[in-house]
């Protein structure tokens, strides 16, 4: 069973970053960097001459980076992280001496082997063998030197069989390897790499790493790595910076900075958000506290299987519904009738039955398992199950390949196991998101249907039906009229209905109507809540493992947009305005980066 993961990392930030007595290899002091760029699109060079000399050559200045300044230290390796644009390759180049930056300095300890553009040094035209001179030149080896590291070079790059072809007949991965292995045939005091590493296949990029890591620890290189891979930062890097809009984000431990950068990196807002965000992240204030809890996993599944976890401390349920893959319709299904018939619901891979199911069935041997199979559910996943569950558990397949069918047949052999339905469903006319999550602990506050609706008509009257036998006087419609159209919802219940929808609509918004729905029901507080569970709107999924505790809790589910620095900001002043109120706050989602790194920002607003 996977264990509960509570991560505090921005705490050691740091001391991670702890001064040493020796100067810096690189020392980047204050360095701004300024372009101008043309206004208006210059289609030759005689259209430029002619602008400049009726002087009508307007330019737009352009900060590309914006007043940076950190050291390196020898034998770091220095990871630089940035979306498109941020100024890493032009830091780069600032650091290699390619060019000159418009204010500030930098001061450099020992040579540099720059990795820094692919192609730069290279004469197209020429061949491989002649580039291997060409590019080694501009480096400042002698021709001695080449010819007497020629074989290693050549072997390193495996391009023995081309080496008389021009350089334009390469792909760029073969141009990369000639220059990984020209740059490294000395051993550098600083190697830059700049992206080169990422248009090489899998196998070379394995022997780079493997080369920069006996630079490092043979001859103590010190490497600055531009990459776009959290994962080869994570490697490969004991430190690392952020840049982001020509600014310093965040420096530090590199595991540190290649997770905040994954939560957060790139993410818009208001300027005011990335202010308050990033003085926050950057502040000193290292703190804990008690009321944040974590159900943290490293996908939907293991965060699945930790609800299980704490839900089955209390009791063995006996009735098991096992929903395959995350598809959220039918997990909604599978809640739904989870809830009516007093059992849990677990989720499953399509393709191999999750260790969480089998241990659960076999541990438990429940009175009945449920099987909600829709499309490309394996035939191995549901023989498993019959065999683990064995002869004495009753065994029921909802098997439909549309979605509409598969909930409507869910909820029939729901009734006729025993379901007591109360007055309230659930309505859906398509993939509804966070609304669907946020409402979805109702499921285990009072039996209710869970009915998609994806086609009109005879499906319709069906509709019809089943809210006249289950005494539905209340429900819910999530997303879009198609095909539950307002005069459709009025006819129900022979116009009875009381009916409210949620149409699709932006995460944060549709959780607000979706609490606010649950508490003009009754199900919710409209008070304020004593413990919230936040989830990030793109994995809304872990709200629907999460619902049975929240029902139990009485809390509710607060939905964050991730990707947007202004929602983010939003729930951190709700934290801090209901402070004083909340008693926990449960993180849901994943362990890597929106976890830890929420889990830190909320504790920062807290203290
Ligand atoms: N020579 C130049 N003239 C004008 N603008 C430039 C020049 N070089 C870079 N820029 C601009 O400076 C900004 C930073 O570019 P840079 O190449 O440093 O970004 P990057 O972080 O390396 O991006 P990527 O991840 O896409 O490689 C970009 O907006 C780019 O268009």
């Amino acid at each position: 069973m996977p264990a509960q993961t509570i991560t505090t990392f921005l705490a050691n930030q740091s001391d991670s970053f702890a001064k040493t007595s020796e100067p810096p290899m690189i020392r980047v002091s204050n360095v701004t960097m300024d372009f101008n760029s043309a206004t208006q699109q210059l289609n030759s060079l005689k259209e430029y001459f002619i602008a400049i000399a009726k002087r009508e050559l307007m330019f737009k200045r352009f900060r590309a980076l914006d007043d940076i300044s950190f050291d390196v230290q020898k034998g770091d390796v220095f990871g630089i992280l940035g979306t498109n644009g941020s100024g890493k390759s032009t830091l780069m180049k600032i650091i290699s001496g390619v060019l000159e930056p418009t204010v500030g300095s930098v001061e450099i300890r020992g040579n540099i082997a720059p990795l820094i553009e692919l192609g730069a040094g290279f004469d197209f035209e020429l061949t491989a063998r002649e580039n291997i001179f060409l590019n080694g030149a501009l480096l400042g080896y002698s021709k001695s030197f080449i010819q007497q590291h020629f074989d290693e070079i050549v072997d390193f790059a495996e391009i023995r069989d081309f080496l008389d072809s021009p350089l334009k007949n390469y792909s760029s991965g073969m141009v990369s390897r000639i220059a990984f292995a020209i740059a490294t045939v000395i051993v550098p005091d600083i190697l830059i790499v700049d992206e080169v590493l990422s248009v090489g296949d899998f196998m070379f990029r394995q022997k780079c790493e493997k080369r920069i890591q006996s630079l490092i620890r043979e001859h103590g290189t010190t490497v600055l790595l531009v990459s776009h891979s959290n994962n080869q930062i994570e490697r490969l890097c004991n430190k690392a910076v952020w840049i982001e809009k020509g600014h310093i984000r965040m420096i530090g431990e590199a595991k540190t900075v290649s997770r905040t950068y994954q939560a957060l990196g790139g993410r818009t807002g208001s300027q005011e958000s990335e202010t308050f965000i990033f003085n926050l992240l950057n502040s000193n204030t290292h703190s804990t506290s008690e009321k944040i809890e974590c159900v943290l996993g490293k996908d939907r599944f293991e965060v699945n299987s930790i609800c299980e976890s704490l839900l089955s401390k209390n009791r063995d349920y006996r009735t098991v519904v096992v929903v395959p893959g995350d598809d959220p319709p039918v997990v909604m299904s599978g809640l739904s009738i989870a809830g009516a018939l007093d059992g849990i619901c677990l989720m499953t891979k399509r393709a191999e039955l999750s260790t969480l199911v089998s241990s659960y069935i076999s541990r438990t041997r429940p009175e009945r398992v449920i099987v909600l199979s829709h499309a490309n559910i394996q035939e191995n996943v549901l023989s498993s199950i019959k065999d683990i569950a064995g002869p004495s558990t009753e065994m029921h397949i909802v098997d439909a390949d549309d979605l509409e069918r598969l909930s409507r047949l869910a909820y029939r052999l729901a009734t006729k196991l025993g379901a007591q339905w109360g007055h309230h469903a659930i309505l859906s006319a398509n993939r509804s998101g966070v609304a669907s999550a946020t409402v979805a602990p109702v499921f285990f506050l009072e039996p209710t249907p869970y009915i998609i609706c994806s086609f009109a008509g005879q499906s319709n009257d069906e509709l019809s039906d089943i809210f006249r036998a289950s005494q539905t006087e209340r429900a819910l419609v999530v997303g879009n009229p198609t095909p539950l159209t307002d005069e459709f919802l009025n006819t129900l219940q022979d116009g009875r209905l009381q009916w409210t929808r949620i149409p699709e609509q932006p995460g944060d918004i549709a959780n607000c109507e979706a609490l606010s729905w649950l508490a003009s029901e009754g199900f919710g507080r409209s008070n304020g809540y004593t413990t919230v569970f936040v989830i990030a709107d793109d994995s809304y999924v872990d709200g629907f493992s999460i619902a049975e505790i929240v029902a139990r809790e009485s809390g509710a589910i607060i939905s964050v947009d991730t990707t947007n620095l202004d929602s983010t900001v939003k729930l951190l002043d709700y934290v801090r305005a209901n402070q004083s109120n909340l008693e926990r706050i449960f993180l849901v989602g994943e362990n890597s980066a929106f976890g830890p790194v929420m889990k830190d920002l909320i504790c920062k607003v807290l203290n």
